[in-house]
């Protein structure tokens, strides 16, 4: 999908919610386990009921790696339900990849050639030569990790070298590097406010922003100071939306989390228009 669709999906929907697909078997209601496939099941119910209310899916791959063979078949399985039934939608694996470029340029083929999705997270560290095989893909995204939500961001992101935090490094590099329009950025939703900072080096950029719900990041703060005119950010809830209910409604539950979200989201936006 171009960046232009995703902005005009934005724009239409009224909407930059990315919807976790974090799933547990413990966690999700237990009447669903007598299904043949019931991580599919649960996703599946979920996209339904919450695809007004979002325009990206982010399924976590370490949630279906955790159940070997049958939980990448249900991965697989959810994205190609995402792309045959709702293809407006953007769709982000959530791998946090990255590796000499031999080996990236496996891990691309298998997100966006064999499982097909939009975009993949990222990991920095290794440099621009592990970055750069994902960046080679037309029209696919690669999500790299700047500022993460986590507490363990503050041991070496926020760190200076020659004076600037890591994380800065990770924005301005990485804008050199080949193909770098096909870059989005992690910024934690928990760290709303270093997201003017950010703006000033990628001020076009998209942010992917998790971390409201659960890990208590304002929605308000995170459009306050990362907000764009073509908005540019995907704000994304996981455990806050899909885990609302463990009874038969869990499916409502879900969409009335997502649409209490979008509606805050769609207040911001027409203030802005
Ligand atoms: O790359 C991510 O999506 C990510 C980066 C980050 O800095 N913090 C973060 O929470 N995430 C992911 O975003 C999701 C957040 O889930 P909830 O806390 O349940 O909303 C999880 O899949 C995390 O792995």
């Amino acid at each position: 999908m171009t960046t232009e669709n995703l902005i005009s999906e934005i724009k239409k929907k009224k909407s930059f919610l990315c919807v976790g697909l974090d799933v547990d078997l413990e966690k999700i209601p237990s009447f669903l386990l007598e299904e043949e496939d019931p991580i599919f099941s649960f996703n599946k119910a979920i996209i339904d009921a919450t695809q007004q209310y979002a325009v990206a899916y982010k399924p976590n791959t370490a949630f279906y790696e955790a159940y070997g063979i049958k939980g990448w078949k249900s991965l697989e399985k959810t994205i190609n339900y995402l792309n045959q039934t709702y293809p407006e939608i953007f769709t982000i694996a959530d791998a946090k990849r990255g590796d000499i470029g031999n080996t990236s340029s496996r891990y691309a083929k298998a997100f966006f050639e064999d499982l097909g999705f939009d975009s993949v997270t990222v990991a920095p560290y290794m440099g621009k030569d592990s970055v750069e095989p994902f960046l080679a893909f037309e029209n696919k995204h690669t999500i790299l990790l700047a500022l993460t939500s986590n507490e363990g961001a503050y041991d070496f992101q926020t760190k200076k070298i020659a004076k600037e935090e890591v994380y800065k490094h990770v924005l301005k590099i990485s804008k050199s590097w080949k193909n770098a329009q096909n870059l989005m950025y992690v910024i934690g939703a928990t760290k709303a406010e270093y997201l003017a900072e950010v703006r000033k080096i990628v001020p076009d950029s998209f942010l992917l922003v998790p971390g409201v719900g659960a890990q208590g990041g304002s929605l308000k703060e995170v459009c306050k100071y990362g907000m764009t005119k073509d908005i540019n950010l995907l704000v994304n809830s996981s455990r806050g939306i899909i885990y609302a209910s463990k009874e038969q409604d869990f499916a409502e539950a879900a969409a009335g989390e997502a649409k209490i979200i979008q509606v805050e989201m769609k207040a911001i936006l027409d203030g802005i228009s």
